[in-house]
């Protein structure tokens, strides 16, 4: 062993006793226990993260979206009008109300569409929502006429995530929500159907992604929607084809749910009450619970949702309704 100068010493092997070299062999254990506590830590802090994210809008000042500059600039160009009705029952009829120009968009209803999706956001006893066109028409997009106006990109792209926001938000509301398609649903009309859980036509209606006859391909979230609603392939279809779906092949894609008997506003109204009333009859904490699962569980990673089932779970778990169903033990006949 060579001789060591002052101060300095061999650096031997460690020697341990029993005891030591037992929690040497425990080491692998306790490294996976604390990498599975590691991962559960991530998976909360992921979740937390996603449920802030779902409350927060879509776009925020980080991707340069001013939502009050973007909201004065629309408000320049009016026509029309959004008009809400909530009923005691807890069902809301939302109403595209620009007939001359067969219910498009003016920059003045996009900012309302906004307002109504607040105000149902707030709407703590909803459990449903029509979304239909006045004048026996649905919607045919953005007015073309501001279309024009505002044609360059930056104009452009602060509509399309106004739009985006606030369609995202529609999709996410605690509400059972159906389009009641009649006439034309046609451009962002057509995409505004698609953040709806269902879509409901009557004979004759259209549905049509004309955006690649505009230069275009979908800029309010449809594109996006229509692949989880028909399919990448189906969804490819009709964008490339700019292709006019009529009810029956909706129905044949999954886009629409059924083909109402009434082509006039009042009795397809009418009929769309009663198919949505199969859904929302009930409790309206109970309906808004379940729509939430079905939207965590549309959007979430697997084990986010379940946890986010799991919380909504425990809003109902021995609530009034709960507790009122185990005294009557209603049979399920
Ligand atoms: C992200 C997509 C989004 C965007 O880019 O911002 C869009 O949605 S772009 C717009 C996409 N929509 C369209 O291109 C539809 C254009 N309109 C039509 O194809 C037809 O109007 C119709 C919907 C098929 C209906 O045809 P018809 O029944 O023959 O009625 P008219 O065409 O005579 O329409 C009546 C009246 O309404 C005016 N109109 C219709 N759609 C729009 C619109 N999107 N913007 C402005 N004005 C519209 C039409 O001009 C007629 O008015 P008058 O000419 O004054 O009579």
């Amino acid at each position: 062993m060579p001789e060591l100068g002052a101060g300095e010493r061999h650096l031997e092997p460690e020697r341990h006793s029993g005891q030591e070299q037992h929690s040497w062999k425990e080491l692998p254990r306790r490294l996976t226990e604390m990498a599975l506590a590691l991962w559960k830590n991530f998976l909360q802090i992921t979740m937390k993260r996603i449920l802030q994210q779902r409350r927060l809008s879509l776009y925020n000042g980080a991707h340069g979206y001013e939502e009050e500059v973007i909201k004065k600039k629309l408000q320049q160009f009016s026509g029309g009008s959004i008009n809400l009705s909530k009923e005691d029952n807890g069902i809301a009829i939302l109403t595209l109300n620009n007939p001359k120009l067969m219910n498009a968009f003016s920059g003045t209803m996009m900012v309302e569409l906004q307002e109504k999706v607040t105000e149902l956001e707030n709407w703590k006893d909803g459990k449903g929502l029509i979304i239909h066109g006045a004048g026996n028409t649905f919607c045919s997009g953005s007015d073309l006429n501001v279309v024009k106006e505002i044609s360059n990109s930056q104009d452009g792209m602060n509509m399309c995530m106004f739009m985006q926001n606030t369609l995202t938000r529609l999709m996410r509301l605690p509400l059972i929500s159906v389009a009641l398609v009649q006439g034309k649903a046609f451009g962002g009309g057509a995409e505004l159907t698609t953040a709806c859980d269902f879509r409901l036509m009557t004979p004759g209606s259209e549905i049509r992604f004309v955006h690649k006859h505009m230069g275009l391909a979908p800029g309010w979230g449809g594109g996006a929607r229509l692949v989880r609603i028909v399919g990448s392939g189906a969804a490819l279809q009709l964008l490339g084809g700019a292709a006019r779906v009529e009810p029956e092949r909706a129905r044949s894609l999954g886009l629409s749910e059924a083909t109402l008997g009434a082509a006039e506003e009042s009795g397809a109204l009418a009929e769309a009450r009663a198919w949505l009333g199969q859904y929302t009859e009930g409790p309206a904490a109970v309906i808004r619970a379940v729509k939430k699962v079905v939207a965590a569980g549309r959007e979430l990673p697997l084990e986010v949702a379940l946890r986010t089932e799991k919380d909504i779970f425990g809003t109902v778990w021995g609530g009034p309704a709960n507790l009122q169903a185990l005294v009557r033990r209603p049979k399920h006949k």
